[in-house]
């Protein structure tokens, strides 16, 4: 599990809010309130896991940070913009420009090879295809796929798939990774080495990375852990400057190391 960033939340402006958001969706005369007033704050460069029972509405809810639903009430900031207020070309853009995603089904092009899968999200920002390839590789590479660039997606196991999936959700260097249970087709092995993967780069790189898992020990990964419960937040926990004291933080702020007995 990568060591943990402490986040001095009060000094920091959140990169994702949302506050009292609403989804109902009807089914015939019937309505389901799959969130039903949720606020949230992420900070920049934060991991935050969204924890919750199947049903709960964790997927709804990343589908509206996304952009990919809009609420039925509510409000929602990415990067202090209003996505909640934007129209679907605007969000297209505004996707492109800011979010990588992550699938639990990988949602790889199975007609090509895991470096040009990778290399996709460069083609849609215009790079040219020889400098696009090269990043891909030397991503894939770091990944520890160099045996499997040219493999099709249905020539790579699972874990070699979220692989592929993760680099091309970084690639564009995106602020934010949204993952929809990004192990939930794995096994536990597999599991623990994708979420060392995806969260390793994500620290790595400064991205703020969001996913949502029904398991709570991947959400042990998390630097803010979001419990929901029939829609509502049921409960939030923090890792990081709550848990370490006032003389910690200074002597860390300064490089201060422990007196000598
Ligand atoms: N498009 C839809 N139309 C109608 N109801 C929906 C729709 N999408 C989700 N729901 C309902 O909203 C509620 C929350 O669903 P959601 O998929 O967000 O839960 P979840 O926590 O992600 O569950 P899971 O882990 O099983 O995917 C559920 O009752 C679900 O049946």
């Amino acid at each position: 599990m990568p060591e943990r960033r402490h986040f001095w939340r009060k000094s920091l402006e959140p990169i994702i809010a949302a506050r009292n958001l609403k989804k109902i969706y009807r089914m015939g005369s019937a309505k389901i309130h799959a969130l039903d007033g949720v606020d949230i704050d992420v900070m920049p460069g934060e991991v935050c896991a969204i924890l919750g029972t199947s049903g709960s509405g964790k997927s709804t809810l990343l589908s509206l940070l996304a952009g990919l639903e809009h609420p039925t009430a509510g409000r929602i900031f990415i990067k202090k913009k209003p996505t909640y207020k934007m129209n679907e070309s605007e969000l297209v853009d505004f996707r492109l420009k800011h979010i990588g995603f992550v699938f639990q089904s990988f949602n790889l092009m199975p007609t090509m090879t895991a470096v040009e899968n990778v290399a996709l999200p460069l083609m849609f920002r215009g790079v040219p295809r020889a400098r696009r390839m090269e990043a891909a590789k030397k991503l894939l590479v770091e990944m520890g796929l160099r045996q499997q660039l040219k493999n099709l997606p249905n020539q790579l196991s699972g874990g070699q798939q979220q692989r592929v999936s993760i680099a091309r959700a970084i690639i564009a260097k995106p602020e934010i990774i949204f993952a929809d249970e990004p192990t939930g087709n794995l096994d536990s092995v597999t599991a623990e080495q994708i979420m060392d993967i995806m969260c390793g780069q994500a620290k790595k790189r400064g991205a703020t990375l969001l996913f949502v898992t029904h398991d709570p020990a991947k959400a042990e990964y998390a630097d803010q852990v979001i419990h929901i419960i029939d829609g509502k937040v049921a409960k939030r926990e923090t890792h990081g400057p709550a848990e370490i004291s006032t003389e910690e933080i200074i002597q860390a702020e300064l490089g201060i190391q422990g007196e000598e007995k």
